[in-house]
C-alpha cells in the first residue's frame, strides 16, 4: 500500500475503484466468477431496507473472505464508568507514553452515554501512542471520528490510505479495518465514537446551497491492499470490549470496491464559518462540521462542531459564549491555540490544546472570570481570532465520565474556581 494515496471528493458518493485493473465485476456485485477469484463481500452501514436516500453499503473485493477465522477472545475489559455527575470538568493536556503504545492500546476513554449494543449513544476516547500499530482493528460498537492533536496519521484501512495531520480529520465507519501508522513517532488527539446514525452533513436551511463544511471538500482513498501472508493480529471493539484473533495475512486486502460506505477525512481549514455581522453571538449550531441524527427530529445523537479563526465583529456585543445552560451535553477539546471563552490560567491549570473538558445537561457554564472581564470592556473592533481551533462534541444524552477519567492526575481539581468571585451586580437604589 503506498504512502501518497489518492482521492476521490464528495460526500458519501457512489465510488467504483480498483487497485488492479479488471478487479471490480461490470455491471453486478455478485458474479458467478469474481475477476481473479477475489471474494465479494457486502459491507453494510444501514438496514438493507433503510431509504435510500439513508442507505449506506460497499461491495468489497478481497483476496480471502473476512470470514475466515479463528473464534476471537476479550483483549482489554470495557472501561468502568463512574457515577453521573453533573459537576463541570476538566483536564489536562495527555503525556506521552513512555512504553511502546500503539493506537489501540493508547485509546483512553473519558465519557460515554447511550448504549453500543442498542446503537445509540457515544463514547469519547482520547489517544496518545508512540508507534505504528502492526496490527489490524474495526470497530463494531460505531463509527469512529478522530481528530489528531498532535503527530500525523498514515490511516491504512481496508478500503484505502488516508493520510492526516491536525487540522484535518479522519472518519471510519462501523466494520472498516484499518491500522494506524505514526510517520513522527508520536501522536495525541481525540476520537468521537458514534454508537447512532452514520455521521452526515446538516441541513443548512435558510444558509442556503453553500456553506460550512462543503461536500466536495470531503476525500475518500481509492482502492489500494496489502497482499501479505503469514501471521497476522486482528482486533476488534464489539459491546465495549477488545477482542482479538489471528490470521495468516494481512485483513487489508480488498482489490477493489464500489458503493458509498467508506472512510473519509475533511481538513477543518476549508469549513466556510458563517457568523453574526450585526449583533449577539449566534448558537454555536452555526459550526456543525458534521452531524448523527436520532430519531428525534433535529436533536443529534452526536454533534461535531468546530471554532475556527474567524472574525469577530458584533457590535454592541458579548462576544465569547454566553454563560448558558444546555439540554445537551458538551465535551470539548483544543487541537491549538486558546479558546475565547476561557483566557485564564488558574494555578497553571488552564483549557490547554490537548486538554478536555466536560459540561453536562442543565450545568452552567460559559466564559471564565478572565475572559469575561477582558469581553465586557473590550473596545468592539473588528478583531480577527487567529491560530486557534476548539470543537465541541455535542450530545442529546448526559455524558457519563469513566472511572479512569475521574482518577487521572490530569483531572484539575480547582476548574470550578474559574467562575467565582463574580461581582454582584448592583440595582438602582430606590
Ligand atoms: O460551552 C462552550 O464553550 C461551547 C459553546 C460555544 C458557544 O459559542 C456557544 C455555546 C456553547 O455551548
Ligand atoms: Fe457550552
Amino acid at each position: 500500500m503506498t504512502e501518497n494515496p489518492a482521492y476521490v471528493t464528495g460526500f458519501a458518493n457512489h465510488v467504483s475503484t480498483e487497485a488492479v485493473p479488471g478487479a471490480l465485476p461490470i455491471g453486478q456485485n455478485s458474479p458467478q466468477a469474481v475477476p481473479f477469484g477475489l471474494y465479494a463481500e457486502q459491507l453494510s452501514g444501514s438496514a438493507f431496507t433503510a431509504p435510500r436516500s439513508d442507505n449506506r453499503r460497499s461491495w468489497l473485493y478481497r483476496l480471502r473472505p473476512s470470514a475466515s477465522h479463528a473464534p476471537f477472545i476479550p483483549y482489554r475489559d470495557a472501561p468502568t464508568f463512574a457515577a453521573p455527575t453533573p459537576n463541570r470538568l476538566r483536564w489536562s493536556p495527555l503525556t506521552a507514553p513512555t512504553a511502546p503504545t500503539d493506537f489501540i492500546d493508547g485509546l483512553m476513554t473519558y465519557a460515554g452515554n447511550g448504549d453500543a449494543t442498542a446503537q445509540t449513544g457515544v463514547a469519547i476516547h482520547l489517544y496518545a501512542a508512540n508507534r505504528s500499530m502492526d496490527r489490524a482493528f474495526f470497530n463494531a460498537d460505531g463509527e469512529w471520528l478522530i481528530v489528531p492533536q498532535s503527530g500525523r496519521l498514515v490511516i491504512f484501512t481496508e478500503m484505502g490510505v488516508l493520510k492526516i495531520e491536525p487540522l484535518q480529520i479522519a472518519v471510519i465507519p462501523r466494520g472498516v479495518k484499518f491500522r494506524v501508522a505514526l510517520p513522527e513517532g508520536h501522536a495525541t488527539g481525540y476520537i468521537l465514537e458514534n454508537y447512532g446514525h452514520p455521521f452526515r452533513l446538516p441541513d443548512l436551511g435558510p444558509i442556503g446551497a453553500n456553506g460550512l463544511a462543503n461536500p466536495r471538500d470531503f476525500e475518500t482513498p481509492v482502492a489500494a491492499f496489502e497482499d501479505i501472508d503469514g501471521d497476522y493480529e486482528l482486533l476488534q471493539k464489539y459491546a465495549g470490549r477488545l477482542w482479538t484473533t489471528r490470521i495468516d495475512h494481512s485483513p487489508l486486502d480488498v482489490v477493489a470496491w464500489h458503493g458509498n460506505l467508506a472512510p473519509y477525512r475533511y481538513d477543518l481549514r476549508r469549513f466556510n464559518t458563517i457568523n453574526t455581522v450585526s449583533f449577539d453571538h449566534p448558537d454555536p449550531s452555526i459550526f456543525t462540521v458534521l452531524t448523527s441524527p436520532s430519531e428525534t427530529p433535529s436533536t443529534a445523537n452526536a454533534d461535531f462542531v468546530i471554532f475556527p479563526p474567524r472574525w469577530m465583529v458584533a457590535e454592541h456585543t458579548f462576544r465569547p459564549p454566553w454563560f448558558h445552560r444546555n439540554i445537551m451535553s458538551e465535551f470539548m477539546g483544543l487541537i491549538t491555540g486558546t479558546y475565547d471563552a476561557k483566557a485564564a490560567k488558574d494555578d497553571g491549570n488552564n483549557f490547554a490544546a490537548g486538554g478536555a473538558s466536560l459540561h453536562n445537561c442543565m450545568n452552567g457554564h460559559g466564559p471564565d472570570k478572565a475572559s469575561y472581564e477582558a469581553a465586557v470592556a473590550a473596545d468592539l473592533k473588528p478583531h480577527r481570532i487567529d491560530a486557534t481551533m476548539a470543537f465541541m462534541f455535542e450530545t442529546r444524552l448526559p455524558l457519563t465520565p469513566t472511572t479512569h477519567a475521574m482518577e487521572t492526575p490530569l483531572l484539575q481539581s480547582d476548574y470550578d474556581h474559574c467562575w467565582d468571585n463574580f461581582k454582584k451586580a448592583e440595582l438602582p437604589v430606590k
